[in-house]
């Protein structure tokens, strides 16, 4: 008889401890059912990844506990299936919670905890700050299911390779990792690729159990997978999408063999939309919004923030303010009210040369021979940004910021202003990737919402603030190619100066850039979260110091 593995490719709620658990009951029975006698749920299922400083909560920790014993005992009859529950342990009972937990997986059957396996392994980069919490394990931890010995490991533990060859080494036929694995472009073929190193070195076949879902400011996939002892996929589950995932295994003369079900590959456009339309939904539907709104300004970035925020949330439940001002130019309302149509989200206007002129009036005495500069700018988004957040406290709609990764690193931005808000949807995503996926986004229709969402000239015309006359963003920044090759040169691969400026770019640009990221470090820490689509975003993984001399 073969073994049928279950996967719980689910979307848990960080906290929910009590939902968290039924879900994986409710997974458990249904795997059963369909004949599964193995299943692998994701990292830390049950608390939800990351639970951050909840870590550090004694009665976090109890709690947890307590939903572990209640997924025991909502799953004590069905009979030989085995149950793979990540979840958080405190080290020793009683013990204070400080940086003394486990990050664990237990195996339960038959309504008991059988063995608890302990992270070798603990993640501290990027966004992991897993040594805040967890003290690391020692020693392997291999079960029996059905005949075949299975060995456990969580998630990096899996990057490196003693923990999988202790599991060889005792006994392990087949090894299993459950994960929690941030989402950025290209991560899925990485985890593959080193996923493919551990067979290699063990010559065992893997099971890769992944998580779903958006969690503040990152973005889990799913896209399980799983390898057969020569490297090939086995199995590859869809990405993006909750789903109880199956795989066969036989023992064979030649070692385990898998059958299951292999997903297309998708193209990194498809990825980062689907990054991005989760990132919003988990967090509007998760923190318990009742929609979105935002500025619509009839300019390319509030144009794909809308895009987004329909096909995450449905177009009843988004709206939009069009605030012109004395600057903005027909072409631009004509744009903003178009695509709000062919949405079919709701759209209103509010001027705000009212109010413009009224603060310019308040201030007049005490700006009395100085000439109008960014000050002015900035009032108007400052308005913009009172008028949206008063939107958001009467209706309870979270707004949703605009800014995208180049603005986000050279403070292209008004602090209180566009600023202002919730969730800050493409603040990873620089102005180059901003007009790709819009055309993208033109010529695809994943979520049935129409395809041809953004108005061509929205997309052709040159980006504008339009906070003073005939404004246009390359006056006051270099080109978008230049600044965003700069950017990731910088920002996300760590180069030095003057390794960018060898590399081709001219000195004035990249010292331009350099600065800019420097200079505007205060103004991101007062930004708000949003979603992480690259190996480095603006959040967790940029700590800089705001006050801070060094320059190179
Ligand atoms: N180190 C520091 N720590 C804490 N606070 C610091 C600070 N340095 C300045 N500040 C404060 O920040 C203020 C300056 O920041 P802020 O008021 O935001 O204004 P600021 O950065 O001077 O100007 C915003 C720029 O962004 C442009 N913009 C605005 C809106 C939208 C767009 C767009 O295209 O999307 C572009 C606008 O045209 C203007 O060039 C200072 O007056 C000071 O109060
Ligand atoms: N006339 C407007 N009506 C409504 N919202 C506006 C208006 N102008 C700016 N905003 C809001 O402020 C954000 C910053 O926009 P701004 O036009 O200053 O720069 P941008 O980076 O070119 O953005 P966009 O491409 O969306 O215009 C916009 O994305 C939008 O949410
Ligand atoms: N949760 C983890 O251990 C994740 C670490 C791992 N290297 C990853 O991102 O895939």
């Amino acid at each position: 008889m073969p073994l049928a593995i279950s996967i719980a490719q689910l979307n848990f709620v960080v906290g929910d401890l009590q939902g968290n658990a039924q879900k994986i009951i409710d997974a458990a029975r249904q795997s059963y059912a369909a004949g599964a006698r193995l299943l692998l749920t994701p990292e830390l299922a049950i608390c939800g990844y990351a639970a951050e400083d909840l870590f550090l909560r004694p009665a976090f920790l109890a709690a947890c506990d307590e939903a572990v014993q209640a997924v025991a005992r909502g799953t004590a009859d069905l009979a030989g299936l085995a149950i793979v529950l990540g979840h958080p342990r405190a080290a020793a009972p009683g013990a204070p919670a400080f940086s003394s937990c486990l990050n664990a997986a237990s195996v339960l059957r038959a309504g008991r905890v059988e063995q608890t396996y302990a992270k070798r392994e603990l993640p501290n980069y990027q966004v992991f700050d897993e040594r805040r919490y967890f003290v690391a394990g020692d020693a392997p931890c291999v079960f029996e299911v059905e005949g075949v010995r299975v060995g456990l490991l969580i998630c990096e533990d899996a990057w490196f390779s003693a923990p999988a060859r202790d599991a060889a080494a005792a006994g392990a036929q087949l090894l299993a990792v459950i994960n929690a694995s941030p989402f950025h472009l290209g991560k899925g073929a990485e985890r593959e690729q080193t996923m493919r190193e551990r067979v290699a070195e063990t010559g065992l076949p893997l099971v890769y159990a992944h998580l779903v879902g958006g969690q503040d400011e990152v973005v889990f996939e799913g896209r399980s997978f799983a390898l057969n002892a020569d490297g090939t996929v086995a199995m590859r589950a869809p990405a993006f999408e909750e789903k109880l995932v199956f795989a066969q295994v036989h023992q064979a003369q030649a070692g385990i063999e898998m059958e299951a079900d292999v997903a297309p590959e998708r193209s990194l456009e498809a990825d980062l939309w689907d990054a991005l339309v989760l990132g919003v939904r988990d967090y509007v539907g998760k923190n318990g919004f009742p929609g979105a709104l935002l500025g619509l300004s009839g300019g390319i970035d509030s144009a794909l923030v809308l895009a987004i925020a329909v096909d995450a949330l449905g177009a009843d439940k988004v709206r939009t303010v069009m605030m012109p001002s004395p600057y903005t130019a027909d072409i631009s309302w004509i744009d903003a009210r178009d695509m709000a149509a062919r949405l079919g989200v709701r759209y209103d206007e509010i001027a705000i040369a009212p109010q413009f002129e009224a603060f310019k009036a308040a201030l007049a005495p005490l700006f009395e021979g100085r000439a109008e500069d960014t000050t002015e700018e900035n009032l108007q988004a400052r308005i913009r940004g009172t008028l949206l957040m008063a939107l958001s406290n009467k209706f309870g709609a979270v707004v949703l910021t605009t800014g995208n990764k180049s603005e986000m690193a050279t403070g292209y931005c008004t602090l209180y202003g566009d600023m202002a808000g919730g969730f800050a949807v493409i603040k990873d995503v620089v102005k180059t990737r901003v007009f790709d996926l819009a055309r993208w986004r033109n010529a695809n229709d994943p979520y049935g919402t129409g395809a041809n969402p953004i108005p061509e000239r929205i997309i052709i015309r040159p980006p504008s603030a339009e906070l003073r006359p005939d404004q246009k963003d390359q006056d006051s920044l270099p080109p978008y190619e230049v600044l965003d090759a700069i950017l990731a040169r910088y920002m996300e691969n760590d180069e030095p100066v003057e390794d960018i400026v060898r590399a081709g770019y001219d000195r004035a640009d990249v010292e331009r850039v350099t600065r800019l990221i420097k200079i505007n470090e205060y103004k991101r820490r007062q930004a708000p979260v949003g979603v992480r689509v690259t190996r480095r975003s603006f959040g967790k993984d940029w700590r800089y110091p705001i006050t801070n001399k060094f320059r190179a």
